[in-house]
């Protein structure tokens, strides 16, 4: 599903950010990635996203070499990955329904395509009650359940997520990772960056280890 092989990047004006990362992650795979602040893990994800482009190497998703990828491809290529955020990134002025239904309004959905994409999206993360809340309203744990149903609300093979609980307490937190857990049981491939130590050793996962931009344990 997604292959590194050799791949560095650096940003203008600064040295290697990664240096000569390799991995290759299996479909349905479910995987960590670790290392300390400033290790690189938020530049791998961008990566996969296409957010940034490495600068030596390859980036394979589904095959495809994303370095190649035109940038009228790119809007595609996310399709494949839902991204989730430690601080969610929802739209406060927008219900719950809104932000979840947000990426299939921009890739075109009907009306009623829409709705029953919501719904099943919401039913997965157990918040099939609160459509109609603001995101304001709704603890930490909630928040972040919008930001994982608006992430695989268009079913992408891929979830990518970038310190997923690292704005909640461990009880909440734990309750995230199981929800990933059964994202991976029907399939999807998941990538999660994050450096609370102990709540990974509670799992039983691929660990990736980053430290200065080198992978030292995968
Ligand atoms: N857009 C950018 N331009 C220049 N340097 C950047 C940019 N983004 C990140 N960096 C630098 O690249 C290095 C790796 O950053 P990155 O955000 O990938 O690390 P991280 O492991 O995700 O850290 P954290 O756990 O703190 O989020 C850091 O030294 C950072 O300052």
């Amino acid at each position: 599903m997604l292959k590194f092989d050799n791949v560095s990047m650096r940003y203008p004006g600064a040295g290697d950010v990664l240096r000569n990362v390799s991995f290759h992650l299996q479909r349905g795979e479910m995987a960590f990635l670790t290392g300390r602040s400033g290790a690189g893990k938020s530049t791998l994800l961008k990566l996969i996203a296409v957010i940034e482009r490495c600068s030596r190497g390859q980036v394979l998703l589904d095959g495809q070499d994303l370095n190649q990828a035109k940038d009228r491809q790119v809007p595609f290529i996310r399709r494949k990955v839902g991204l989730i955020f430690q601080d969610y990134k929802l739209l406060q002025d927008r219900t719950v329904f809104d932000n979840v239904a947000l990426p299939l309004v921009i890739a075109g959905y009907g009306h009623h395509e829409v709705s029953r994409r919501v719904r099943a999206s919401l039913d997965k993360v157990g918040l099939l009650g609160k459509e109609r809340k603001y995101p304001a309203v709704l603890s930490g744990g909630e928040q972040q359940r919008v930001g994982i149903a608006r992430a695989v609300v268009n079913k992408p093979p891929m979830i990518l997520a970038d310190e997923p609980t690292g704005n909640l307490d461990p009880e909440l937190s734990a309750e995230i990772m199981h929800l990933f857990e059964q994202f991976q049981q029907v399939g999807v491939t998941i990538l999660i960056a994050s450096h609370d130590i102990s709540l990974i050793a509670q799992m039983n996962h691929r660990i990736l280890k980053l430290d200065h931009g080198q992978l030292v344990a995968s």
